[in-house]
């Protein structure tokens, strides 16, 4: 038996630190939504009682490492399952990227091995199992557009964006999560307007969504990476509506309604960078089947 999953990336829209945990973890208050560029994971039998990742991407861990064999190794130990599978990735995604790749590998690794192991459990329950393995994993296991709070873990699903294109467009560094948190500086945030992203989708206001676009670990990785910025003013030229960094990078993300605007965005960024992709935004919780 064979079981084909689909784990789609995430940006997002609104990413506000409000301030440091005890645990280490910060407080965030984001606006997510997922997008149509995606990983895929093809889960078939085992003939031993054993986890195997086959990644096929040399930046990607085949080991134990894997946040999806993470996922496997989880759900196995917790719900006492007595048989093996093959968790083999054809990645998509770019990684370390701000697009929570390994994230959506996880969760979709858990969506898929609650069909093939037969184990009936909820979405809210595999969302708590994938907090486990990541502050990203539990958006990831529903997709769709939330606004994520806590350490990130805590979903609360909104509608979905109107229409646009998203344009993707990622240098050739990669971005350790850890080092940019750990870079913030709390006492000279700029706070987004994260409840005016919100009123301003549930509006479905494209012009609106655009102003409110913020994300406050953007000036950290631009400290650390100036290329970011080079990248964010070449999209912000050639004529992207929005233009903001996802997550901690070091992806830059356009918005544009026009098809014939994302060809020149598109067009104009395959110029000077290699990694550029045109996307839809997949806000619709139903959207990740
Ligand atoms: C920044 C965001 C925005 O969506 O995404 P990415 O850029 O990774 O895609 C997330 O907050 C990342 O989530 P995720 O990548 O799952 O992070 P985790 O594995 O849980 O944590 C990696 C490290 O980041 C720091 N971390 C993460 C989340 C958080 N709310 N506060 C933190 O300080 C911690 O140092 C932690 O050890
Ligand atoms: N399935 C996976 N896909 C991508 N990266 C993974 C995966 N499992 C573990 N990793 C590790 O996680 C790190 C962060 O990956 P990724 O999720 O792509 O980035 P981000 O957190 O920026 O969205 C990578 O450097 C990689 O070593």
């Amino acid at each position: 038996m064979k079981l084909l999953v689909k784990a789609p990336a995430k940006i997002n829209l609104s990413l506000d630190v409000l301030h440091k945990r005890t645990d280490g973890y910060h407080e965030v208050r984001m606006v997510m939504t997922t997008i149509d560029l995606a990983d895929r994971l093809e889960l078939s039998e085992h003939n031993r009682d054993e986890i195997k990742v086959i990644s096929h991407n040399r930046f990607v861990p085949d080991d134990s490492r894997n946040l999806a064999y993470q996922a496997a190794s989880l759900l196995k130990r917790r719900y006492d399952v007595k048989k093996g599978v093959i968790i083999s990735i054809t990645k998509s995604i770019p990684v370390a990227a701000g697009l929570a790749g390994g994230s959506s590998d996880a969760a979709a690794t858990l969506r898929g091995l609650n069909k093939f192991w037969g184990l009936g459990l909820s979405l809210d329950t595999l969302a708590e199992i994938g907090a486990e393995i990541g502050s990203d994993v539990s958006f990831c296991v529903y997709g769709g557009t939330a606004v994520a709070t806590g350490r990130g873990e805590k979903i609360q699903h909104i509608e979905a964006p109107p229409h646009c294109w998203v344009i993707l467009a990622k240098p050739t560094i990669g971005v350790s999560t850890a080092d940019v948190y750990r870079n913030l500086s709390l006492d000279s945030i700029k706070h987004p307007d994260v409840d005016g992203m919100i009123e301003a989708i549930r509006n479905k206001e494209f012009e609106d969504i655009c102003s409110k676009v913020g994300n406050v670990l953007e000036d950290v990785t631009l400290q650390l990476y100036p290329e970011v910025a080079h990248i964010k003013e070449q999209m912000k030229k050639f004529g992207a509506d929005a233009v903001l960094m996802s997550g901690s990078g070091p992806t830059v993300f356009g918005l544009v309604q026009r098809e014939s605007r994302m060809q020149r965005v598109y067009n104009g960024l395959r110029g000077f960078c290699d990694q550029v992709y045109a996307v839809r935004i997949l806000g619709e919780r139903n959207s990740i089947e």
